[in-house]
């Protein structure tokens, strides 16, 4: 029997339609995506509720993927393939280590599991309670977030911790809005299925969802790695700012080649605004008006 790369369909977590690049392989089809350049795989596993990774190959007798128990699986692949997409045609940048770096996703992970993350060496989706989550793998600002942990992970090496952790979290959301840039809110359409308009957090207001916005209300804490996921919102507020006053295009290149260029594994938050500023020196002049928007942003957050 031949092996070949297939197209599949099916709904995902918001019950919506989509295609997909599947794989058949002796009458089974597989979420394994054989069609990005120079051989960039992209594969989608189901720990069936289980914790240990990577689990199983999610699998499909006839290639429609319309099962509810199938849709976080769905989401998964297709939303990987966007963010590798993304990546490649924005950045030129061929998987999360720019060498065609197999993308592998587990979802179904844990039980009740209110979270998703990057282990170092995939990415793994919890189903959420139904209460404060539904299946994570549903948002594509969420699947953007971890992905961009791995690029973080191959670049900057931002140490998960304190200020460097803050940055981590703070890019991971940022490349979250370039993906998804409907809107300045982190994992809407996964958080509290039963409330519509809420989100787990704000780029434009930070403060709205219990983060600080300003340098003032710095969180100094030991607990979640130093406040990663509080402090975060200091660089989004910055982020916002710049996004909104210089737009999506010229911000992803800033944000892009800092992360890549000129961050490192201890940078804090002053030396995220000089490698912000530095870059937009680079790619649009010193004195041009998009470097005094970076400025303007990181002055206006109390970060010099
Ligand atoms: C397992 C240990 C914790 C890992 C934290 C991962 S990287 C993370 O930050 N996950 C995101 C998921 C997300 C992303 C965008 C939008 C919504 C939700 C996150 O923010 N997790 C929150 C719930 C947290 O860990 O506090
Ligand atoms: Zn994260």
């Amino acid at each position: 029997v031949t092996d070949a790369a297939t197209t599949g369909s099916g709904y995902g977590v918001l019950d919506d339609y989509k295609t997909l690049n599947t794989y058949s392989s002796n009458g089974t089809y597989y979420l394994y995506d054989v069609t990005k350049p120079m051989n960039g795989v992209i594969e989608t596993f189901t720990a069936q509720n289980g914790s240990s990774l990577p689990g199983y190959y999610s699998v499909d007798s006839n290639n429609s993927w319309t099962a509810y128990s199938q849709a976080a699986d769905v989401d998964a692949h297709a939303y990987a393939g966007k963010v590798y997409d993304y990546y490649k045609n924005t950045h030129n940048r061929n998987s999360f280590d720019n060498n065609g770096a197999t993308i592998r996703s587990t979802v179904h992970y844990g039980s009740n599991y209110n979270n998703a993350f990057w282990n170092g060496s995939q990415m793994v989706y919890g189903d959420g309670d139904g209460s404060t989550f539904t299946s994570l793998s549903g948002a594509l600002d969420v699947v953007a977030h971890e992905l961009t942990h791995a690029v973080t992970e191959r670049t900057a090496g931002l140490q998960y911790q304190y200020q460097s952790g803050a940055l981590n979290e703070s890019f991971s959301d940022v490349f979250g809005y370039f993906l998804d840039p409907g809107d300045y809110l982190m994992g809407e359409d996964v958080y509290t299925p039963g409330i519509s308009g809420d989100a787990l957090r704000s780029l434009s207001n930070p403060s709205k969802y219990g983060q600080p916005e300003h340098m003032n209300n710095y969180v100094n804490t030991s607990s979640d790695n130093g406040g990663v996921h509080t402090n975060s919102g200091i660089p989004n507020k910055a982020a916002y700012n710049t996004i909104s006053s210089i737009g999506k295009a010229k911000a992803e290149k800033i944000y892009y080649r800092a992360l890549t260029v000129y961050l490192t594994p201890t940078s804090n938050f002053s030396y995220a605004r000089a490698a912000l500023l530095q870059s937009a020196a680079d790619l649009y002049g010193s004195g041009s008006s998009t470097y005094n928007s970076v400025k303007a942003a990181w002055d206006a957050v109390g970060v010099y």
